[in-house]
């Protein structure tokens, strides 16, 4: 990922994607749909799990990615159901960072 692509290396500021951008990417991620987080472009997920300790499993997961990425996502924990929405926070909406890490996520856990 080059400093362009990334909102948080040195220098990058990705742009925020269009509607349409965003739609095409989310052919690929079935568990994944466009959000509106305060007025922002974002994307968002919930994944389902057998109980609480593999939802923390996959939130640990999750996490991981997230700081290898220095990027992350909102998350939200109910039991055995996990809710991300993941949107690029210094560019006020969702930017080619936030697809990596949902592909990132994807890669480490199946889940897409
Ligand atoms: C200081 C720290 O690098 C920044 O707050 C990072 C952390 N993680 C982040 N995650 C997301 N999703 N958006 C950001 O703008 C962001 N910024």
């Amino acid at each position: 990922m080059t400093a362009a692509e990334s909102p948080h290396l040195p220098g990058g500021m990705a742009d925020v994607l269009s509607s349409d951008d965003i739609a095409t990417r989310l052919k690929d991620l079935p568990a994944w749909s466009a959000a509106d987080a305060d007025g922002n472009s974002a994307l968002t997920a919930t994944f389902e799990f057998n109980d609480f300790a593999d939802a923390l499993d996959f939130v640990n997961q999750v996490g991981h990615e997230a700081e290898q990425m220095n990027h992350h996502p909102d998350i939200d924990i109910r039991w055995n159901k996990v809710t991300l929405i993941q949107s690029s926070h210094s560019a006020g909406g969702v930017t080619v960072a936030d697809f990596e890490l949902v592909h990132r996520i994807a890669a480490a856990t199946g889940l897409s």
